[in-house]
């Protein structure tokens, strides 16, 4: 799925890991001096105190070393108190302002996106990837994961006094600790494997559930809720397996860990009263430093689900911040003015299936505006996508005003596609009008309706241009989403529209207000609509005619309408369907 089309780090080494980290997010490297020292002195505060204990036991409890034990106790306590508190502050600050970096970076490269990878990665995985897999890793700094870093300072200083204290009874302590270490290396890989399967099924559960919430009237009409139930409860279901799945492993490591743990205070029990030659002192301060080191490594085995959950969520950001940008900045420039379009012996296929377009050459010229007709699967909108990157042709060669498209650098504001269906901000309709021209004022707006020739439906508005459009643009029909994507198009001046007529039923007064904005929009730039009406293609100076995938017929309507062709069956086919009007009307479509 999108791990094919996203830099894949999941069977990556923890140092590639740390290293991607530290490459997305310079932040975690400044001050690591400061940081590694803060983390000793937090360690190190702690572990002074049964040193202090075994100096006054064995001291007899003298009068005159009581007092001063207790003080050098107090104050190493204090510091390892004030150093963990700094320390804490100073990792919080660090890792949350590297998540918010990689919030904003990845949500840049979103949008930088190849069309064609765009077009394939299922929106809420990117949504998951930015919100809810980031927010694993607040979870567990939140949850204590933030003391991390002391644990393992106060885990390495505790293993060197335990060695200068009593080697015989460190080294079984450090012998069960290898031993274990081992055993949870391996676990630890399959913890890894369950939690990023967990994460991908949970990714694929929300796309169910975004899909089944915004299909909703689809579902709704076509009494289709229980299949959807199903086919959700089944996501549901994957993902809860895969959580579960997440757990025998993970039990199985804590039961490891505490095994380990009771054995190691055992041992330094009986070994040193079994092995002799340690003061009372001394074994009281070993089984404290045992205390010490294995209140660490406890932390570690009990946080070591959470820590793999927030590090796979840290990895799955990582994977989209470093997925390369669609193409290195530069490229070549378009020049300016309208743009001409050459296609030699195109064709194309989507990943992994049969070439849908063959051997197509065509050369539309600049400022010329040509329809693209044919029947349903005929080809039109992926010689659409192709102009736009969203599909890569499989041979041949397409140039934009004699520039190989493949060389070409940003197509932004030259490039612009008005879809059947095109999405709206939730805002007023000249904030959506005005949003691909951020210079652009309200008078812009309003010249741009005037030229459209929109003023009129305008006018049927509650609020003119300040009439709110709602989520997603739901307040207005479709026709009417298209007039003020039209509007936005024509504000934003591209050199190469490409608009996609609606096949959805558009009433007859907003369609004429939609032909007469497109054939505004047409003046003075290149004009390629995929035309669902012969009125549409009609309007056109030529037609492309597209039939199992191969560019059949070209010419204008007048002379194909009446050479033997596809063209001639379509213009028949619609005359059929919209016997008494010439206008069109209602859901019917040429290719329908
Ligand atoms: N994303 C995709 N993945 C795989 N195959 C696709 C994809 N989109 C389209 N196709 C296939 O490519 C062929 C051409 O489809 P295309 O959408 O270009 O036709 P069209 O003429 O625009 O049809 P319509 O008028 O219904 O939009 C069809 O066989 C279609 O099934």
């Amino acid at each position: 799925m999108s791990t094919e089309l996203l830099t894949d780090l999941s069977g990556s080494r923890p140092r590639r890991l740390i290293a991607v980290a530290v490459r997305e997010s310079p932040q975690l490297r400044q001050g690591l001096l400061a940081t590694g020292l803060l983390a000793l002195l937090a360690g190190a505060g702690r572990i002074i105190a049964p040193l202090t204990v075994q100096h006054v036991i064995d001291a007899g409890l003298a009068p005159g070393t009581v007092g001063p034990a207790v003080a050098v106790g107090v104050g190493a306590v204090l510091l390892a108190g004030i150093s963990s508190l700094l320390l804490n502050r100073r990792l919080q600050g660090k890792v949350e302002a590297a998540l918010a970096g990689l919030r904003r970076d990845g949500l840049r490269r979103v949008h930088d996106m190849a069309a064609a990878t765009a077009d394939r990665v299922p929106s809420a995985d990117l949504v998951s990837r930015l919100t809810g897999d980031l927010d694993q890793v607040t979870t567990f700094l939140q949850g204590g994961g933030i003391q991390f870093l002391t644990n393992a300072a106060q885990l390495l200083i505790a293993t060197g006094i335990l060695l200068v204290y009593g080697w015989q009874l460190a080294v079984p302590v450090l012998l069960i600790t290898a031993v274990l270490i081992a055993a949870m290396t391996r676990t630890q890989r399959i913890i890894a494997r369950r939690f990023d399967r967990a994460r991908r099924d949970l990714s694929a559960m929300q796309s169910a559930v975004a899909e089944s919430v915004t299909g909703g009237p689809l579902i709704r009409s076509t009494g289709t809720q229980e299949r959807t139930r199903r086919k959700l409860d089944r996501a549901v279901d994957r993902a809860r397996d895969s959580l579960i799945g997440t757990l025998v492993p993970l039990h199985g490591n804590a039961s490891l860990g505490e095994l380990a743990i009771s054995t190691m205070t055992v041992t330094v029990l009986l070994g040193g009263v079994w092995w002799g030659g340690f003061t009372a002192g001394q074994v009281v301060a070993m089984v404290f430093l045992v205390t010490f080191f294995v209140r660490p490594l406890q932390f570690v085995v009990q946080s070591l689900g959470e820590a793999q959950n927030a590090l796979t969520g840290w990895r799955r950001a990582l994977e989209l911040v470093s997925t390369p940008p669609e193409r290195a900045s530069g490229g070549v420039a378009l020049p300016p003015g309208p743009i001409s379009v050459d296609l030699a012996d195109v064709s194309a296929r989507y990943p992994g299936g049969p070439l849908v377009l063959h051997d197509v050459s065509v050369r539309i010229t600049a400022g010329e505006h040509v329809a693209v007709v044919g029947r349903t699967g005929s080809g039109k909108s992926t010689f659409a996508k192709l102009l736009t990157r969203r599909v890569t042709a499989a041979s041949g060669t397409i140039r934009l005003s004699g520039v190989l498209l493949d060389s070409v650098g940003d197509l932004a504001g030259r490039v612009v596609i008005v879809p059947q269906d095109p999405f709206l901000f939730d805002g007023t309709i000249k904030d959506n009008i005005l949003v691909g021209t951020p210079e652009a004022s309200e008078a812009d707006a309003q010249r741009i309706v005037d030229r459209l020739g929109l003023r009129d439906w305008l006018a049927t508005l509650p609020a003119g241009l300040d009439t709110p459009v709602g989520v997603r643009g739901q307040r207005l029909s479709i026709g009417e989403r298209q007039l003020v994507a039209l509007a936005r198009t024509a504000l934003a001046d591209p050199d190469l529209v490409i608009f996609d007529e609606s096949t959805s039923g558009v009433d007859q007064q907003t369609d004429a207000a939609v032909q007469r904005a497109l054939t505004e929009l047409t003046r003075g730039r290149t004009t390629i609509s995929i035309a669902h009406r012969i009125p549409t293609a009609e309007a056109a100076d030529r037609i492309l005619v597209f039939a199992d995938g191969r560019l059949a017929q070209t010419g204008p309507h007048d002379l194909l309408r009446s050479e033997p062709g596809p063209y001639a069956g379509l213009v028949a086919a619609w005359h059929t369907t919209t016997p008494s009007t010439p206008e069109p009307v209602g859901p019917r479509t040429v290719d329908a």
